[in-house]
């Protein structure tokens, strides 16, 4: 795969809120392969960024492009349809669907029949239910989940939740997958857990791009990491380049005034 052909990729990428630049012409590049990290402390804009790629906000100013084709102006359900799905910072499975129907859930778009008529007594939404959950359980599989496929989201501790989550996103198998702040109100060994199967998720058509606090998760997984204040890059690099950044110790000491 060529990487640059298949980048999710953003130029001049600039977002104001009534009259303040919240993102200044920013020039990134998440590349196929790679788990690439976003971070920078509270209000640097990354939050406003992953809204832009994932078309929740609309860019002031520049462009996005996937594979070099412009998703400029996509609602995320489009995007979606381009294979850039996003798992969200709060948990938000459906209670009253299985661990595994919620899985589903990210599949529907797929289906001619729609999800509702799969769940209907009628051969084609019966064969399009059966293929939906065989590919469900396939993505819960892959992030060791299988065994609380028929439990309810409540009846599974947040960690698993999370991952539940991600398995949605996954199922229909992504060529971008945005996750924001996966680690949030995680406990030690959930986060652990998470790394992991983050970790797993990587392959070499995938592009993953990781918002996060948890600086230990973001060292360990990610293969670069775009470091983000005041609206502008201040560094881009492997982990061990970014921990060794004079501004970006400077960032995170809290002795940056400007
Ligand atoms: N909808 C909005 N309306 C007005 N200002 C906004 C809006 N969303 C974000 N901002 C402002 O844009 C700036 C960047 O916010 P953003 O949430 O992108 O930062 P962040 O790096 O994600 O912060 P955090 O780590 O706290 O989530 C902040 O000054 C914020 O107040």
């Amino acid at each position: 795969m060529d990487a640059t052909n298949h980048a999710l990729v953003g130029e001049g990428v600039s977002l104001s809120f009534g009259g303040i630049k919240v993102l200044k012409g920013l020039d990134v590049e998440f590349r196929p392969g790679e788990i690439t990290g976003l971070i920078g402390p509270n209000g640097a804009g990354k939050t406003s960024l992953f809204n832009c790629l994932t078309g929740a906000y609309r860019p002031t100013q520049g462009s996005i492009r996937y594979a070099g084709d412009p998703l400029d102006g996509l609602p995320p359900a489009r995007r979606a349809e381009k294979g850039v799905v996003r798992s969200f910072q709060t948990v938000a499975l459906c209670p009253d669907l299985t661990v595994v129907e919620n899985v589903m859930l990210g599949l529907a778009r797929d289906y001619h029949a729609g999800w509702l008529s799969a769940f209907l007594p009628l051969p084609r939404g019966r064969r399009e239910c059966a293929d939906m959950r065989l590919r469900a359980m396939a993505a819960l599989a892959e992030l060791g989940l299988d065994g609380v496929a028929e439990r309810y989201p409540t009846e599974v501790p947040p960690g698993t939740q999370r991952l539940v989550e991600i398995a949605r996103a996954i199922a229909g198998k992504p060529s971008v997958l945005l996750l924001d702040e996966p680690a949030a109100g995680l406990n030690n060994a959930e986060t652990r857990d998470l790394t992991r199967a983050l970790r797993s998720l990587a392959a070499p058509n995938l592009v993953m791009v990781v918002v996060e606090h948890d600086m230990d998760l973001v060292m360990s997984i990610c293969d670069r990491i775009y470091v983000l204040n005041f609206g502008e890059f201040v560094a881009c690099g492997p982990p061990d380049v970014i921990r060794q950044d004079p501004d970006v110790q400077r960032i995170y000491l809290g002795t940056d005034d400007d």
